[in-house]
């Protein structure tokens, strides 16, 4: 695990730049914690910090690329083991980073870290693995060539890239702390509060809710009150498979011709199948279809209507392409799903959406539940314009690491213990029956 070091930096190239500076000399893995904030899902509630690894991928001429991913330690000791293999490979042949990231994971149970907290989650480990690790080649490769990523994948259709309001039921504040800035959500005029705070900061266009955290009657209504409240923004519900298939089909006939998109009411693409054939809006899924292997059978069944991309676990910006050309061929459409995240994360998402023409509907981003000052990189590339990220125009992903913000994020990591995130484990610190079975309604 690296703790510190000096490197040089070289951040951009005005002549083309010899060969040999192609190859990677360094990889660093940097786990870091920053604070959450106490948001309820249908298998418990968020702890005090949330974990990611930060990726830096070096080559001979000192010019840096960087990724972001999940915390958990399982998947971060993985990404050490790659990035020990990394080391001689071309930064531009990422056919031969995913060779080198395979082979790490030759012995590799499987098992943990795929950062979704028990929610069902199949997606490959290869795909999670190798993802930050070809954003910061493709951040690094940007960088040697002048152009920005989405430059990489095909060039900007669109130059912002349009949010979702990601609401959240959640308690006033961490027990035992002061209440956050952002109070209590636990009923539909708490989450319209909520919802006009977050509109009101970022200007989003469109809202999405975190369900499966109350009976599915009192999320309906939750739903109602956002529609009477902002009678224009596109909605979505989404309870992580907390419902079975029969209360999946009472909730979409509540909630038909109020949401846009139903977000993984029920578990499996069983599940989803038999919901989609009665729901009369598209179903949505991050949870049912998260592989490539997954997506012929949930065809077959006509499952899925909308797949929620994810470069993190679907290996990356240009397997996430590949998914978007599938779905194109399919007749599905695409969104983008989000966990917990910082700002490499961000300046990745925005340039995958901007540089894929059919990823049209409003991306989900947790970015308005994390601090202000919380992130490993220098501020003032990114930021929200009319609940949209204007894309980067810089090379490579446009932003740059801030070291004494890394050190401050890494030296939180070390002090908070947390290793996993367990949000199951901490709801029942303070609700010892809590149930966090799927489906539970
Ligand atoms: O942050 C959360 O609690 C979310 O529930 C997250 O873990 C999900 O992966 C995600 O946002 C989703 O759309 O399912
Ligand atoms: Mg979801």
């Amino acid at each position: 695990m690296w703790t510190g070091g000096t490197i040089t930096i070289v951040t951009s190239a005005s002549t083309p730049p010899p060969a040999h500076s192609h190859r990677i000399t360094a990889v660093r893995v940097t786990p870091v914690a920053f604070d959450d904030l106490p948001l309820l899902n249908s298998v418990g509630v968020h702890e005090p910090f949330a974990l990611r690894s930060i990726v830096e991928v070096v080559t001979e001429g000192g010019v840096y690329g960087l990724g972001e991913s999940y915390g958990d330690l399982p998947h971060l000791q993985r990404l050490e083991r790659a990035a020990g293999r990394l080391v001689g490979c071309n930064v531009f042949d990422t056919n031969a980073i995913m060779r080198a990231v395979v082979t790490s994971l030759a012995t590799d149970d499987g098992v943990g870290g795929h950062g979704m907290s028990g929610m069902v989650t199949g997606s490959a480990t290869a795909d999670r693995v190798f993802s930050p690790f070809e954003v910061a080649a493709l951040d690094l490769q940007g960088k040697l060539l002048g152009v920005p990523v989405s430059d990489l994948l095909g060039g900007a259709v669109r130059d912002r890239v349009n949010y979702s309001a990601y609401l959240f039921y959640k308690w006033a504040g961490h027990p035992g702390h002061e209440d956050d800035e952002w109070g209590a959500a636990l009923d539909p005029e708490g989450l319209v509060r909520q919802a006009t705070k977050m509109i009101e900061e970022y200007k989003f266009s469109a809202i999405k809710l975190k369900g499966g955290v109350f009976a599915p009657e009192q999320e309906v209504e939750a739903v109602k009150a956002l529609r009477a409240a902002f009678p224009d923004h596109p909605l979505r519900l989404d309870p992580n498979a907390a419902w079975t298939v029969e209360t999946s089909i009472k909730v979409a006939e509540a909630l038909d011709g109020i949401v846009e998109y139903l977000e993984d009411p029920a578990p499996g693409i069983d599940g989803m199948a038999a919901v989609a054939r009665s729901a009369g809006m598209p179903l949505a899924t991050n949870m049912a279809v998260v592989s490539f292997d997954h997506l012929p059978e949930s065809f077959a069944k006509d499952a899925v209507q909308v797949i929620l991309s994810d470069h993190h676990f679907w290996g990356g910006l240009r397997r996430s392409q590949l998914l978007a050309g599938i779905c194109q061929t399919w007749g599905l459409r695409l969104s983008m799903h989000s966990n917990s995240h910082l700002g490499i994360s961000l300046a990745a998402m925005t340039h995958l959406a901007a540089a894929t023409p059919n990823l049209d509907y409003a991306c989900d981003t947790h970015w308005p539940w994390k601090r202000a000052d919380e992130d490993v990189i220098v501020d003032g590339v990114l930021s929200f314009v009319d609940g949209a990220v204007p894309v980067p125009t810089g090379p490579g992903l446009g932003i740059e690491l801030d070291r004494d913000r890394l050190a401050r994020l890494h030296e939180q990591y070390i002090e908070c213990g947390l290793r996993n995130r367990d949000d199951t484990g901490y709801m029942r610190k303070f609700q010892p029956d809590f149930d966090n079975s799927i489906p539970r309604w």
